[in-house]
């Protein structure tokens, strides 16, 4: 079985992106490419990237008005990625939509709540209540939806899980044991997102960031 761990590139430069991505590769299962290396490279760089033979998860988490986003992901069709993101918020006639224009070989998945976040900056955007139950809502609005699964941090895999045993669960926020967090507030290790039964773990920085980036996706891949 192949990896369940994607490496996020979250790199500006396609030549350091291809090297990294060469120096991973055979530790990891795909290639996240996000906002950072997409508007530096747009999509001749997925099409580069894609030339390795590994998966292709296409983070951009999409979120406008139905119509914009399907038209958005009608422009990226082509890319055929295995994975694609839209935010949760954006609401159900969006994800729908966006669902609708995807290619079949593609997953749609939709962004709840960030892993960034905590109860406190949810309450300061006006959502009232706990992390678990915000994420266990947008999931459910997610599933009505029609898409394939969600992004949550790996504390609300469980919880959302046990009415959608067929969705898909993408887990980012991962940090080995004793790794800094950075900017994210809602943190598993490895071992802990694959035990809660996580699709796929997203781990950028405790690679990419790492003297030895090959070393550190072996070790992580090593606790799975
Ligand atoms: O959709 C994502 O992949 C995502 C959602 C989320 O809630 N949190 C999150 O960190 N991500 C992405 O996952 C990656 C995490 O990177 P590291 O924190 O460096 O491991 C980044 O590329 C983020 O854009």
């Amino acid at each position: 079985m192949s990896s369940r761990i994607y490496v996020a590139l979250d790199l500006p430069r396609l030549d350091d992106a291809r090297a990294l991505a060469t120096r991973v590769r055979h530790h990891v299962g795909g290639l996240k490419l996000g906002l950072e290396f997409f508007c530096a490279n747009g999509p001749a760089g997925v099409h580069a990237m894609a030339e390795l033979g590994l998966p292709i998860f296409l983070d951009l988490k999409l979120h406008d008005i139905p119509n914009t986003v399907a038209k958005a992901v009608q422009s990226l069709a082509s890319l055929e990625p295995a994975v694609l993101t839209v935010h949760a918020a954006g609401g159900r006639a969006m994800m729908e939509d966006a669902k609708a224009a995807a290619p079949t070989g593609t997953k749609v998945v939709a962004v709840t709540m960030l892993t960034s976040l905590d109860e406190r900056d949810l309450a300061d955007t006006g959502v009232a209540g706990s992390a678990h139950d915000h994420v266990v809502r947008l999931a459910e609005l997610a599933q009505e939806a029609g898409i394939d699964g969600i992004v949550c941090s790996g504390a609300e895999v469980v919880a959302a899980k046990a009415s959608w045993r067929d969705g898909f669960f993408v887990v980012p926020g991962v940090r080995p044991v004793n790794g800094a967090a950075g900017d994210q507030k809602r943190v598993v290790t490895p071992r802990q997102a694959a035990d809660a039964g996580a699709s796929i773990l997203v781990v950028g920085r405790p690679i990419t960031q790492a003297d030895d980036p090959d070393g550190a996706a072996r070790a992580i891949a090593g606790t799975l």
